[in-house]
């Protein structure tokens, strides 16, 4: 017999004795009862030195979901594939693992700080079939948990350890959830399934820079108690800057990833003004990231600050004349400052912990406002493609440690500038045959072309002057056009 069953039974022995008891207790004198009844509590404290709390599926009065149950029942999942002999298994929300757990009057033991406790999973088949619960369909059927554990520990078990596996249950809910990706069109937040496979470990950027960027999010994640010490709202910011292709978006959904949040991209351009704006970022929920695309084209935020009223309200003009709806022309009214303020105050009131990540291509266009140190905590530059970079495309892409043309990659990468986006083009398989010679050969003629072009740039600056300026004007087209 297990140790829980053995004291439950023990338990239920104790309980008809005191049941008895209190049916013969009124034929003995009141003095000599009370003193039976007080050895009787000490004899039951002998034998039974053991304290149970039940913890059930509904509470309330409306009957819902105890936080505490779902907590528990993750908690224990792990400990019930290890230890217990009958098992349940369900398809996680993430819909890609399964999930384990007890099933009937299953027990398992757990440790806490070398003490030894024990943990029992029932149900009671409720007799009245009046009882209707419209959050659970089996609502004559009240599962719980229940926790055995010695009385000497009841300090530790009912303070520490209790806090302990509430708040590693909610971490475990949090990491098997189904995460989501937010948009807005307009003021309204609109959602679908997030499931980008993008992970640092396939992401291609200097590998030093890529452990301090983990460290960090690491530190900021786990700094809840910190933020709140110094009151000062769990939240970072985080701004990315780099040529397109760099793998801004891809390091997003790695941190996402990374971290078990949910993605807002916001389209600042589909919001009418800043108080559209601070509707949608009070709405987001916390473990979340906030991600504002492109600043510079979204808004009108660079170092000539805000185009003159005049000046916009002529163009809209110009664009009515030619025809388009005013619907088409109205321009976002969102400003700076808006933005500025919601970073600075409003969202100190919204608890939880959330990343702001704003990115660009452009970042010495940006207001010096807005990256300023201190409201963007951390400043990340994606750069061209480095041989550390390349090997990892080589590595996910062709499956390759190393091969006789790396070195003559690694040459041309220091003289040329090619993005990662570029490089994964040249690797990216393009028939059944994987030849890893031929796909870097493609790429060794696309650095020599590359470094030709640049050489030839050097001879006529007017003519890479042009071409950026026009590179910069086709980008900024294509986001307002979206
Ligand atoms: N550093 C990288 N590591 C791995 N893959 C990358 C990297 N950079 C780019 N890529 C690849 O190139 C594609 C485009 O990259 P991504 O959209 O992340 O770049 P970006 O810097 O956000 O560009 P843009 O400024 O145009 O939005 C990605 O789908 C990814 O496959």
């Amino acid at each position: 017999m297990k140790p829980g069953e053995m004291f439950a039974h023990i338990g239920s022995i104790v309980a008809s004795l005191m049941f008895v008891w209190a049916m013969f207790k009124q034929f003995f004198p009141y003095q000599l009862s009370n003193q039976i009844e007080k050895h009787s509590q000490r004899l039951v404290t002998l034998v039974y030195p053991y304290i149970q709390i039940t913890f059930h599926e509904f509470t309330g009065e409306r009957l819902m979901r105890s936080e505490a149950y779902s907590a528990i029942e993750n908690y224990l999942s792990s400990k019930a594939s290890t230890q217990a002999k009958r098992l349940k298994a369900d398809i996680g929300k993430n819909n890609q693992s399964l999930v384990l757990s007890m099933d009937d009057h299953e027990e398992v033991a757990d440790e806490f700080n070398g003490v030894k406790l024990w943990w029992a999973y029932g149900k009671h088949i409720s007799k009245s079939q009046s009882t209707i619960s419209f959050h659970h369909p089996m609502s004559d059927e009240k599962r719980y948990y229940k926790l055995t554990f010695h009385k000497s520990n009841r300090d530790l078990i009912l303070g520490r350890y209790l806090s302990h596996v509430l708040k590693e249950g909610k971490a475990i809910k949090v990491k098997n959830r189904q995460r989501k990706l937010y948009t807005n069109s307009g003021a309204y937040w609109s959602h679908v399934v997030f499931e980008h496979p993008a992970t640092f470990q396939t992401l291609a950027m200097d590998p030093k820079e890529k452990e301090m960027i983990i460290d960090d999010l690491i530190t900021f994640s786990k700094a809840g108690e910190f933020y709140a010490r110094i009151g000062r709202a769990w939240k970072r910011g985080y701004l990315l800057y780099g040529p397109p292709g760099t793998g801004k978006s891809t390091m997003i959904a790695a941190m996402a990833n990374f971290l078990g949040y949910d993605l807002y991209d916001l389209e600042l351009t589909a919001v009418k003004d800043n108080t559209e704006l601070r509707k949608l970022l009070i709405e987001t929920s916390s473990k979340s990231i906030i991600v504002i695309e492109d600043i510079d084209c979204s808004l009108d935020l660079t170092g000539q600050r805000r185009k003159k009223k005049e000046e916009v309200e002529e163009k809209d003009q110009r664009q009515k004349q030619q025809g388009m709806q005013e619907r088409e022309v109205k321009s976002s009214q969102v400003t700076l400052s808006g933005l500025l303020n919601f970073i600075d105050g409003l969202w100190s009131a919204c608890g939880g912990e959330r990343l702001i990540v704003f990115t660009t291509n452009y970042v010495e266009k940006l207001d010096p406002a807005l990256v300023r140190k201190g409201r963007m905590d951390k400043h990340i530059e994606l750069s061209y493609c480095g041989y550390e970079a390349f090997k990892l495309l080589a590595r996910n892409y062709l499956n390759i440690e190393s091969h006789n043309l790396f070195g003559r990659i690694c040459e041309l990468l220091k003289e040329t500038k090619i993005t990662p986006a570029e490089v994964a083009e040249h690797l990216m398989p393009k028939n059944a045959f994987r030849d890893a010679d031929l796909y870097l050969k493609s790429l060794i003629q696309a650095l020599e072309l590359a470094k030709e072009d640049a050489r030839k740039s050097q001879h006529d600056p007017h003519w890479t002057e042009n071409d950026s300026e026009d590179k910069a004007t086709e980008k900024s087209t294509n986001y307002t056009s979206t």
